[in-house]
């Protein structure tokens, strides 16, 4: 046998007038709709809703199209039944509501609900709701003089706040400023401001849209996009931020639907790199979730949030074609937006190329300049590296850029795709070795000595020296620390600072000595030639560690403890071997 469930009406009641929201303020958004939907039911387009409250007694009177005996029993008695809906259960165009549910967001302020009403020529009634699911109608002694409705709220002890009048008519500005219809709060307008992108006259509109988010958002916007979606019904603005967004925080837009506003930070409305704009819109055709807090996520929203970064889009692309100074100053912003976006897109990437200054070892400028200069793209993968080689390599005549802000590197991988023929090279700190050439080996074996003694002065830092010759000639040394060395490098400290046991433990991951951090001389350059030549094996050793801390300088390497405690010593040790003792001052 079929049976139907059963519902206790308490336990709905009380799930959807204090579950579904998130706070009471809401009940006045439901009444306005109701009174609004109402008033669009007759075909009218001016009406006055007149809210009233006292404090502690609301009421909500609408000159709209009102209800029957019998349409009170089957909608207001009704959880989920709504005269908003056509035969197939889709929500119509003209109206606001379509859930059925919204009357009871009373109850999170009331225990009763009172709704006088009359349809035509109709009897009024009156229907009594109650937080306990109960209700009763009664056909009114005291019968409305027009067709339409007065819903009565009396505050439930501990809500009286909601109902104080300066909180309604600001909840009712809120909700409700850009109705098409007349609202009054005790008398005072709550409504007039139509939408700030309305007005015929270009200079006119945009002095408003600036106005708006001057007043209401609170900056002054580096421009404003008009949007348009015509098949979302949907009109807006996106406010280009005057100042960087954090392309991790989430972008909450001012969304209104049917000119009642869901939301002051909506989130969903732009693609992910949109970022950089905030949009105030009214849909017509875009779907609250029940709460009417949120957009529903369906395939239209996902489509306005295509068309709408279409938009966007097209503003950067005639920004770039117009006004290029202009694109430089919003790059200079938000270049990180543009950049995520042209990770996927080959038309930002192109923008990026063309328009946004990289770092280089020649200057800064963009890679569509530098590839035209240099042919081959040469980059290195961070700002480390970049510091390490940028020196090096432009003394050989290699052009370098620094791949190593966000997105950089990744950006240029994709140029390839983008110019079919277009080489890049990723350069790491150890290619450049291979430009360093090996010392003539009548040199190397007269500095045996020497480097032997270098070598030991770098053994307890874990650093292998080698003598090259390469250019600049005025850079005395190099310090090259590749990935798999840094790793290393890392192992050898932590095991310094461990127990026995543990350090044995991490001897076994250390790896062959080739994966050493290098230290390189460079026997071009005079001084080190100098040094190469001392006898004194301890000045060779203070030499060589000051060497060490100037190459690290140089490289923008950590300095630590052992770093510099090395480099204190060999500082004295020089200085106490530079200036004369005693005795031999005259
Ligand atoms: N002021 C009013 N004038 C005329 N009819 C009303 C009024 N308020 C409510 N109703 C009727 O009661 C029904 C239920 O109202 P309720 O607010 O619960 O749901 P809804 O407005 O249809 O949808 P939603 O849950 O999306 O708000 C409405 O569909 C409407 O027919």
């Amino acid at each position: 046998m079929e049976r139907t469930f059963q519902v206790d009406l308490r336990g709905i009641v009380d799930l959807l007038s204090h579950h579904l929201y998130s706070s009471p303020r809401v009940y006045v958004r439901e009444l306005l709709q109701n009174a609004v939907d109402a008033v669009s039911a007759c075909g009218v387009t001016t009406a006055t809703i007149e809210v009233a409250t006292d404090g502690a007694r609301l009421t909500i009177a609408d000159p709209g199209i009102g209800l029957t005996e019998a349409q009170v029993h089957e909608l207001l008695a009704t959880i989920g039944r709504s005269s908003k809906r056509d035969e197939l259960g889709f929500a119509r165009h003209e109206f606001l509501g379509q859930f059925g549910i919204g009357l009871l967001s009373a109850f999170l302020v009331a225990d009763e609900v009172r709704v006088l009403t009359r349809c035509g020529d109709a009897p009024t009634v009156e229907w009594l709701g109650r937080s306990d699911g109960t209700y009763q109608v009664t056909v009114a002694g005291d019968p409305r003089p027009e067709p339409g409705t007065t819903v009565t709220l009396v505050a439930r002890a501990g809500s009286e706040q909601w109902f104080a009048a300066p909180t309604v008519l600001e909840l009712a500005k809120l909700y409700g400023s850009m109705l098409p219809f007349r609202v009054l709060v005790n008398g005072l307008p709550a409504t007039g401001d139509g939408l700030p992108w309305s007005a015929a006259d270009p200079a006119m509109r945009r002095a408003d849209l600036v106005g708006y988010a001057q007043d209401i958002l609170g900056f002054t916007p580096f421009d404003a996009i008009e949007l348009k979606v015509p098949g979302s019904g949907l009109t807006g603005v996106a406010y280009v931020l005057p100042f960087p967004a954090n392309p991790a925080e989430k972008a909450g837009h001012r969304v209104y639907l049917k000119r009642m506003l869901l939301g002051e930070a909506i989130e969903g409305l732009l693609p992910d790199w949109g970022f950089f704009a905030r949009c105030v819109i009214d849909a017509g055709e875009l779907r609250p979730t029940a709460s009417r807090e949120a957009l529903y996520q369906d395939g239209q929203l996902e489509e306005t949030r295509e068309a709408l970064g279409d938009q966007l889009r097209g503003w950067l692309v005639g920004l770039a074609q117009k006004d290029p100074d202009r694109l430089g100053e919003f790059l200079n912003i938000h270049h990180l937006g543009v950049k995520a976006l042209a990770l996927h897109d080959d038309e930002m990437l192109r923008l990026v190329d063309q328009w946004w200054p990289v770092e280089t070892n020649v200057g800064r400028m963009t890679l569509a300049d530098f590839r035209a200069r240099y042919g081959l793209v040469r980059y290195t993968a961070t700002p480390d590296e970049f510091r390490q080689l940028a020196a090096v390599a432009a003394a050989q005549d290699i052009a370098l850029v620094n791949g190593g802000y966000v997105y950089d590197a990744q950006l240029i991988e994709r140029l390839p795709g983008l110019e079919p023929g277009l080489k890049i090279e990723r350069l790491d700190p150890t290619d450049l070795a291979t430009r360093f050439e090996a010392v003539e080996p009548g040199v190397e074996l007269s500095v045996r000595a020497f480097l032997g003694a270098a070598q030991r002065s770098m053994d307890r830092l874990g650093c292998e020296v080698l003598l090259r010759t390469f250019e600049p000639a005025s850079l005395p040394a190099l310090y090259l620390l590749d990935r798999s060395a840094a790793f290393a490098a890392e192992l050898r400290h932590t095991r310094d600072k461990a127990d026995e046991l543990w350090a044995g433990v991490l001897a076994a991951f250390d790896k062959p000595a080739d994966d050493r951090p290098q230290l390189v001389l460079n026997h071009r350059n005079p001084l080190v030639r100098r040094i190469a030549g001392l006898g004194d094996s301890e000045l060779v050793g203070l030499s060589v560690e000051a060497l060490y801390g100037q190459a690290l300088l140089l490289g923008y390497h950590p300095i630590r403890p052992a770093d510099a405690a090395l480099l204190n010593r060999s500082f004295l040790g020089l200085l106490n071997q530079a200036v004369p003792t005693d005795e031999e001052t005259p």
